[in-house]
């Protein structure tokens, strides 16, 4: 659906982060509003802002590009009444703080959920299957010298833990019934619609499944959430998949019990301190690695933008927004 133009006014708004999904499709605001962009400028970024952004209302931001809201950087925005997020997490926003300042956000809500899920299910696959372990075989030319490729493992059947039952792991769930799989998750509480036997406790939860499937926010609650005691629970044959937010596991206790095979095998799609990554993650064959794409299709980044257009759009014409984050 197209956003109606509401007057000829070009709203300024600040991108806070440097370039981004929103600048590199930067022409699709044109005509409604305009950028201000501060890495454009030779200034620090604060001395920036407070040259150029005293009246700014509302800005976009992306997460992963190790930029948090500050209150630091509030102190130069004193007009700002509105934050639009890339993103469906929000553990890079002060989010206390700018609700203390009357700042409204607008985040990503479910738009990435379906194609989160189905990054899991790939890579829940390929762990269990070797599919980028079989790739890197062939391609390095071992298939005609070396008869042997490990075992890949069944996923028909598997018992699924699926940490954090929102909308991303719902779907997850309903990918995976269909390959005839057990599921259990562990959320605060039962969900009383749910089919899903529920665990309060991940550590029981991990006991009984064969793969946990991260699919929470970052919290206080969930940070290290997947500890040593819960790997050790989930067992030699078990395998993580991370499609959450990295510091939700340990990751430092993960690498070293991927080594010594204490655990089976992980795909992760976030780190710990993304971008950078454990170079001994490298070198295992029982993980896939990849770099936080799981929210990002084509068509996903189509409906973030006409959705920030909306959302924007709202704001400045004083009516609803169209993805607020409410918590
Ligand atoms: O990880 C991506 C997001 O939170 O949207």
């Amino acid at each position: 659906m197209a956003v109606k133009i509401q007057s000829d006014e070009l709203h300024q708004v600040l991108v806070l982060s440097p370039p981004s999904v929103f600048t590199s499709l930067e022409s699709q605001f044109q005509n409604r509003f305009q950028f201000l962009k501060p890495w454009d400028s030779n200034l620090p970024l604060l001395q920036f802002l407070i040259s150029n952004a005293q009246s700014v209302r509302a800005c976009l931001v992306t997460p992963g590009d190790g930029l948090a809201v500050s209150s630091a950087i509030l102190d130069c925005l004193p007009s700002l009444k509105f934050v639009v997020t890339a993103s469906a997490g929000v553990d890079h926003l002060n989010v206390a703080e700018l609700r203390r300042r009357g700042v409204a956000i607008a985040y990503a809500g479910n738009l990435f959920s379906q194609d989160v899920a189905d990054m899991a299910v790939g890579l829940l696959i390929d762990v269990l299957r070797n599919v980028s372990a079989g790739d890197r075989f062939v391609r390095q030319g071992l298939w005609a010298t070396q008869m042997d490729f490990s075992l890949g493992l069944k996923l028909t059947g598997k018992r699924i833990g699926i940490v954090g039952l929102g909308k991303i792991g719902s779907e997850v769930a309903k990918r995976l019934e269909g390959f005839g799989c057990r599921i259990s998750y562990n959320s605060r509480t039962k969900k009383p619609l749910v089919p899903y036997s529920h665990y309060s406790n991940v550590h029981e939860l991990a006991t009984n499944c064969d793969v946990l499937i991260i699919c929470s926010s970052l919290t206080e609650e969930t940070r290290h959430l997947i500890n040593r005691e819960v790997m050790v629970a989930l067992g030699k044959d078990g395998v993580i998949i991370n499609v959450g937010r990295g510091a939700i596991i340990d990751e430092k206790a993960m690498i070293e019990y991927l080594i010594q095979g204490e655990i089976k095998g992980a795909g992760l799609d976030v780190f710990e301190d993304e971008p950078e990554i454990p170079k001994q993650l490298f070198n295992l064959d029982n993980v896939v690695l990849s770099p936080h794409v799981a929210v990002t299709t084509t068509e996903s980044i189509a409906g973030l933008i006409e959705l920030a257009l909306e959302n924007l759009e709202a704001f400045f014409s004083n009516k609803p927004l169209v993805s607020p984050f409410l918590d």
